[in-house]
């Protein structure tokens, strides 16, 4: 940092690890990490990319300066011949939910996972090359997590050899897709397969929608933007639309999977989620850092909030978690690609446990992180609250992540599904494998008493693994007795649905802290970095023990003694991360333009920039603000008036 002061020096020289190594970590591997590098700067150098004036443009400037960058992005892919990867990354840094995010998101890969052979080499090159844009056409008005409960219908016309795709009702118009409402030319549109008056249930359908002339809607197409969505800049820089009818050539029927492409999203969203906690919990911690409030002994420094237990209560679980979910969204990812290879192979066998886990774990991820995000924000007071501090677009932006690619309680519900049929073939030849292997230990897991006699013995994996697989395996027993005895198992799921969902979600905490314990079993170079790692999977592991407490106790998993021994190894945890909070946070190695944040800023400059950044608002361009002399003059020369009479 030439010439600039780093105010927080200090914290940064107290680490006790090796942060370059801990990059590495983070981004995966060294080749990742100087790619993201390269290609953060990039885009943090292009004037074109500047997002601090996004909550104070109209929609439709906000949309046009979308567009504009989206164009710019893709100019600046093409004239520097970047990679996929690169041109992924980059997309990543503009830190944008715009159009592309589908196209590249969900339209490539619902072609590329359902379309036949044919049909992908058709229209991945239009799709690669930018010479169509698409979009993933699922929901409706109607219906949006029942995908059965689908409407739309595409009923085959033997005359022309096409598809009439109808729209029956006004629940059917379909409602939501990302890019539909005025820039996508193409869509993957999902409706009910009606030939020879027969229908064959919901399959996906290549729709051309608009134009590639005049962009103006074909025929018989009704297609808009939903209106305006939570929060000012935020999601409302993608244009979520609505349509209605279409026509869809024979051949632009896939054959595969239809919900393929929400596995592969899924699995996308929880490192996604990961992403998006990390940049809150950088902002947090650096601010906390920064921020002193009470405590001066005669007039001397006050303390530094970060040093009040009540803050890295809050906020070091949420530092864990980041990495907690960083290491699960690397195992998912494999996982999907063992899926998929093995589907090529016409392999179902896993199958049900990949769309287990990318269910739970988008569902479980994305609800911790919206609500930490939140936390962020409160953990920096009054400031936390401006759009400067960049918490309050990182919220809006992000929530939705708990109702898109499934609402997560509905994902919850599959989870369940796939754990009661787990239980009920328990003692059967079919044995619990995978993500449930430990089901296979039921015996064992329903009596075992935990062996915690001191704070210290919370830090052995072990002893955290069986805590959390005992209190898992007894959930879901306990569930299931109960539902066997309903008569009709479906009433009984849907009246014990509340146990079931909270069943799933002890089963998605035990697959984080379980791979968290794997990473650890890898070998991981660097001064400390194992070593900090650990304590960050042991927060991550003892902060949700504390906060589902009353399942540990409840399921006799652990004792209440034990449980009060985890909160007292929490607290000398988080001493022993004081220290390297900074550091730990640094590795994420974001760039300011990245972080859009004054508080979160790397040289932890905060007050001039805080102050310089107020009067940048349009509301300041004038000394006396629109609206005086029509309304509040008046007002005041009739109070002054009446005030004499
Ligand atoms: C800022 C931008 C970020 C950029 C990131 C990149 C991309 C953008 C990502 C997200 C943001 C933007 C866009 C968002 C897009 C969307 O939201 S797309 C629409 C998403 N919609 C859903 O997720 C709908 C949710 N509902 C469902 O998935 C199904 O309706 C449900 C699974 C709930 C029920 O299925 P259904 O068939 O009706 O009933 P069953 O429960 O009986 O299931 C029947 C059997 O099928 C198995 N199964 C179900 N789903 C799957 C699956 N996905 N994969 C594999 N198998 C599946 C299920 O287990 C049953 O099997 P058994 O009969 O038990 O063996
Ligand atoms: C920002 C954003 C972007 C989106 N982008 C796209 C896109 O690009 N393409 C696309 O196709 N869709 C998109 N969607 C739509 C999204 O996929 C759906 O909104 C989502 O799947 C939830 O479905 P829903 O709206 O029908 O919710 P609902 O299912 O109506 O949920 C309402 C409530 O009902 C509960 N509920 C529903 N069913 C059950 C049940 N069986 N048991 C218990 N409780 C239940 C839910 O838990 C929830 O509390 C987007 C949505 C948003 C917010």
């Amino acid at each position: 940092m030439d010439g600039v002061v780093d105010h927080l020096a200090d914290e940064r020289n107290k680490a006790q690890f090796d942060v370059e190594e801990m990059k590495i970590v983070w981004a995966g591997s060294r080749h990742v990490f100087e790619l993201s590098d390269r290609i953060a700067r990039l885009v943090a150098s292009d004037p074109v990319f500047r997002k601090d004036n996004r909550a104070t443009l109209s929609r439709k400037d906000l949309f046009k300066n979308t567009l504009r960058k989206a164009a710019h992005a893709w100019k600046r892919i093409i004239e520097l011949r970047l990679s996929e990867e690169e041109a992924s990354k980059l997309r990543f840094y503009v830190d944008e939910a715009a159009f592309t995010d589908l196209h590249w998101g969900m339209f490539v890969p619902a072609i590329k996972g359902q379309a036949t052979e044919e049909q992908q080499q058709k229209w991945l090159p239009l799709a690669y090359k930018m010479q169509i844009i698409g979009c993933y056409a699922q929901t409706e008005l109607g219906h949006g997590s029942n995908v059965q409960g689908l409407e739309t219908t595409a009923t085959f016309d033997p005359q022309t050899d096409e598809f009439d795709i109808h729209s029956p009702t006004l629940t059917s118009s379909k409602w939501w897709p990302g890019g539909l409402g005025k820039v996508s030319t193409h869509a993957v549109v999902y409706a009910r397969l009606i030939t020879d008056g027969q229908e064959h249930g919901v399959h996906g359908f290549i729709v051309q929608l608009r134009s590639l002339d005049d962009h103006l809607p074909l025929p018989g197409i009704t297609i808009g933007d939903i209106g305006m969505k939570f929060g000012n800049g935020a999601y409302n820089t993608m244009d979520n639309g609505v349509t209605r009818n279409g026509k869809c050539v024979r051949s632009n029927v896939p054959r595969q999977l239809i919900y393929g492409t929400m596995v592969f999203v899924r699995q996308t969203i929880v490192s996604d989620a990961s992403c998006a906690l990390s940049r809150a919990v950088c902002i947090a911690t650096r601010y906390s850092a920064v921020r002193r409030q009470f405590g001066s002994q005669n007039g001397g420094v006050e303390t530094q909030v970060i040093d009040y237990k009540t803050q890295q209560n809050r906020l070091f679980p949420l530092l864990a978690a980041a990495y907690a979910f960083r290491f699960v969204g690397e195992w998912l990812k494999w996982l999907y690609t063992d899926v998929t290879q093995r589907l090529q192979a016409n392999d179902f066998s896993t199958l049900p446990e990949a769309h287990a886990c990318t269910a739970g774990l988008k569902s479980l991820t994305t609800t911790f992180t919206a609500d930490a995000i939140e936390e962020c924000r409160k953990l920096c007071g009054g400031h936390g609250y401006l759009c400067s501090s960049g918490l309050p677009e990182l919220f809006a932006v992000y929530v939705p992540a708990c109702t898109y690619e499934g609402d997560n309680v509905v994902l919850l519900l599959q989870v369940a599904r796939f754990l009661m049929k787990t239980v009920s073939q328990l003692g059967s030849e079919k044995k619990p494998v995978g993500t449930t292997a430990y089901m296979g230990r039921v015996e064992h897991l329903m009596q075992c008493r935990c062996s915690v006699q001191k704070a210290e013995d919370w830090l052995n994996p072990n002893t955290i693994l069986e805590a959390f697989e005992a209190r898992t395996a007894r959930m879901s027993v306990a569930v299931a007795q109960k539902l066997a005895q309903f008569a009709n198992p479906e009433e009984g799921f849907l009246e014990l649905s509340p146990n079931l969902v909270e069943a799933s979600v002890a089963h998605c905490q035990l697959i984080v802290v379980s791979k968290f314990i794997e990473k650890l079993q890898q070998d991981i170079p660097g001064k400390g970095v194992k070593e900090l790692l650990g304590m960050l999977c042991n927060i991550y592991a003892l902060n949700i023990l504390h906060k589902h407490l009353g399942d540990f106790l409840s399921t006799g998993s652990i004792t209440p003694k034990q449980g009060s021994l985890a909160n007292d190894q929490l607290r000398s945890l988080y001493s022993q991360v004081r220290p390297n909070a900074i550091a730990l946070v640094d590795a994420f190695n974001y760039t300011d333009h990245y972080l859009g944040s004054v508080l979160g800023r790397y040289d932890g400059n905060v007050y001039p920039k805080l102050y310089e950044e107020a009067w940048k608002d349009p509301l300041n361009d004038s000394v006396v603000p629109d609206g005086y002399h029509e309304y509040i003059r008046p007002l005041l020369k009739n109070q002054l008036r009446n005030a004499r009479l």
